[in-house]
């Protein structure tokens, strides 16, 4: 630091005094609320700023300056944990580049005044993994504690919450110190975060209070491990990777950090891979380079690479300054959030019709590409989050998972920001590439475009369905193929395809005349189907291929189904009201009824299935029956068939609604179950006479 003291001046007391009150501000929101307001990278660089001005103006250094501590604090309703050691944080190298590593490694060789000449220094190279950090304490090798960091010295108590991840030991392996604490991150792997606020948008569509949505995985792992009712916490999946230890009494530490991070993993506690013990500043750029190349595949976020100098008697010598180890540094990588403008906000129709509201971004630069578009997921969410043109924004791009925006930045709110989002107004009512109506179910996230087959936006999917392997089989029109003959306009609709011309597809590009001729015998092929396979490749929404099936073998024939009312429908096995209704909403739109003609004209034929002739008995009609153990001759699909063609429906579970449960040999506890609710339990005899028209 500098001895010849400059003058203060007052504009720059005023900005640090303004920089301290704003990231005292984003820190409590950040560390003690888990509700960042900003993304990292905007906290990062009034942090350095603060810093600068600090370095310029020693004078201006406060002792309650964010630059000085670590920054958390106990949250009311957790136990406060006193640190034996306190746990502290790391300084980061803000140059991103191979620059970042060298600036280190020469920082580390001068402060251990080593000689120009002097053999490169030994670093264990790790990930940073962007969750929080815990402090696992056992006692006699048993967990007794697991406490957050907080602000370096105490902690919260977080034991109930840790113990719910399956991971970490609640005893270790082979050891059993007295006290030996080990340090970690915990964090949520990307897929389980994904499928964590999926969850969570589909609560809220449902109309679920008090839930919302998390900001990165880090913040979903901060709010699952900072939650009061260990329940919750249980179903937030996290992870854990340890990388240090605390207190340690009776247990020989090793003498380098890669060997402890062995001898860790030797007692059950799970260590990162990806790790390397390297030479010099060239091995941690190296390293540095390599990790950069697997980010976006790793399973979990991680925002750089830390470096530890390995020889643990070094890192003594070299020791600690106010809030991080001289020993440590944090080398980033680009952020994978960032600020920008939304400029607009375009709605896409996706393969199946589902409409996705999309920011168009003023370009910014994040997780490592320029981003301009992102999703906002649908409209609650988009509302929820309040988002609107001219907003600044935050936007996270992280691994392969599409760009999203995750939040909308208050302060800077403009005056003229655009109204709240309103997915119908703005459209009209009308699909923005068919203008057919839109319209969203009850209980359902997502508008919709009514368009079906006819909705360009969803052809080619539906094109793709249908001659997919289970649907009409198809083979060699795939993906690539689609495009170009829905791109050149020679397939619009579903029929076109027995439409195709021997000129018409040798014009393709890459089409030779030997794969054209292929592909119209694999046309021609598929127009012999059955019914069932037909009736899936429509693509009705909600009908997969058993439910396909099950309506075949339950109408017998297309004329039947297309003209079947909702209660018959309800008849068929496994069909609830929503796949009913989405059936008879399919079929009451004249474009689908016309694909249906045109393909029986293009020569599209399957049998009639023998279904249920209309006037057959069907002695067991409305009636809801569950099997369960083995019948004497029935085998199971048997028993369904026959019960099924006498009206009846089976389902999987015993309920209220059930009306007979038909028992064999070694039912389990369904036959309970119909006991405990007194339902008629019938066995193999008992299903015939009701099959045979006799009474209960
Ligand atoms: N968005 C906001 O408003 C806001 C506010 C405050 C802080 N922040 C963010 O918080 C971070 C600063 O927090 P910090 O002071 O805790 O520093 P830090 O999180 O950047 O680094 C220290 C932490 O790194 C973790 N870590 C991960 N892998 C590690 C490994 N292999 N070895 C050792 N430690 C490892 C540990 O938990 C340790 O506590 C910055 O990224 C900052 O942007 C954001
Ligand atoms: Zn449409």
């Amino acid at each position: 630091m500098s001895t010849n003291e400059l003058p203060v001046p007052p504009e720059a007391a005023a900005e640090a005094a303004q920089l301290r009150a704003t990231l005292h501000h984003h820190a409590h929101q950040y560390y003690v609320l888990d509700a960042p307001e900003l993304p990292d990278a905007e906290y990062d660089r009034l942090f350095r700023r603060l810093q600068a001005l600090e370095a310029q103006y020693p004078s201006l250094l406060t002792a309650d300056s964010p630059t000085q501590r670590v920054g958390g604090r106990v949250l009311d309703g957790f136990t406060p944990v006193r640190h034996a050691v306190p746990m502290l944080s790391i300084r980061t190298e803000t140059d991103t580049t191979a620059g970042g590593a060298e600036a280190f490694d020469a920082r580390v060789r001068r402060e251990l005044a080593l000689a120009e000449d002097a053999a490169p220094i030994e670093y264990a190279a790790e990930l940073k993994f962007d969750g929080l950090a815990m402090n696992l304490r056992y006692e006699h090798g048993v967990l007794v504690q697991a406490a957050t960091r907080g602000d370096g010295e105490t902690g919260e108590d977080v034991t109930q919450n840790i113990r719910t991840i399956g991971q970490i030991p609640l005893r270790l392996i082979g050891a059993t110190p007295p006290v030996l604490e080990i340090r970690g991150e915990v964090f949520m792997r990307r897929d389980d975060f994904e499928a964590l606020n999926e969850r969570q948008r589909a609560l809220i569509a449902a109309g679920a209070k008090n839930e919302k949505t998390f900001v990165n995985p880090r913040n979903a792992a901060a709010g699952a491990v900072r939650q009061l009712d260990p329940a919750i916490a249980a179903k937030r999946p996290l992870s854990f990777y340890a990388y240090g230890l605390g207190e340690v009494q009776g247990w020989d530490v090793p003498a380098t950090h890669s060997g402890l991070l062995d001898a860790v993993a030797a007692l059950g506690l799970p260590v990162c891979e990806h790790r390397a013990v390297v030479q010099g500043a060239a091995g941690l750029v190296a390293f540095h380079e390599r990790m950069a190349a697997l980010r976006d595949s790793l399973p979990f976020d991680i925002d750089g690479v830390v470096y530890k100098v390995n020889d643990r008697a070094l890192q003594e010598r070299l020791g600690f300054v106010t809030r991080e180890p001289r020993w440590a540094v944090a080398h980033k990588y680009p952020a994978q959030e960032q600020m920008t403008r939304l400029l607009d906000i375009d709605i896409q129709v996706g393969r199946t019709g589902k409409l996705t509201p999309v920011a168009k971004l003023e370009p910014v630069f994040v997780g490592g590409t320029t981003v301009s578009n992102a999703t906002l997921h649908n409209e609650d969410e988009t509302r929820r989050k309040d988002v609107r043109v001219g907003d600044t924004v935050i936007v996270r791009r992280a691994g392969d998972v599409i760009p999203e925006v995750v939040g909308v930045v208050l302060d800077k709110r403009p005056e003229d920001v655009g109204e709240p989002f309103d997915l119908y107004k703005r459209l009209g009512g009308q699909c923005p590439v068919c203008g057919s109506p839109i319209e969203r179910e009850e209980g359902e996230v997502d508008w919709r475009c009514t368009g079906g087959l006819t909705c360009p936006a969803q052809r080619k999917q539906a094109l793709l369905h249908f001659a997919s392997r289970r649907a009409m089989d198809v083979e060699g029109l795939g993906d690539k193929l689609v495009d170009q003959l829905v791109d050149a306009g020679i397939v619009r609709a579903i029929p076109d395809i027995y439409k195709l011309g021997f000129t018409s597809l040798a014009t393709l590009e890459r089409m030779g005349d030997k794969s054209a001729q292929n592909l119209l015998a694999a046309i021609e092929k598929s127009k012999t189907t059955t019914l069932g396979r037909f009736l899936f490749s429509l693509g009705i929404r909600h009908v997969g291929e058993t439910t396909a099936k099950d309506l075949a073998r339950h109408f017998g024939n297309i004329d039947r189904l297309m003209d079947a009312r909702v209660e018959e429908l309800l008849e068929v096995n496994d069909v609830g009201p929503v796949v009913a209704e989405s059936i008879r909403h399919f079929f009451d739109q004249p474009h689908h009824r016309e694909v249906v003609e045109q393909l029986r004209a293009a020569g599209v034929y399957w049998p009639d299935e023998a279904g249920l002739a209309s006037d057959a008995p069907r002695p067991l009609l409305g009636q809801v029956l569950v099997l369960t153990g083995t019948l004497p001759t029935l085998s199971r699909d048997e028993a369904k068939a026959l019960i099924e063609a006498a009206g009846g429906k089976v389902t999987g579970s015993v309920s209220k609604k059930t009306n007979y449960v038909v028992a064999g040999e070694e039912a389990g506890s369904k036959l309970d179950k119909a006991r405990e609710l007194g339902i008629t339990v019938l066995d193999e005899a008992g299903l015939r006479a009701l099959l045979d028209g006799g009474t209960d």
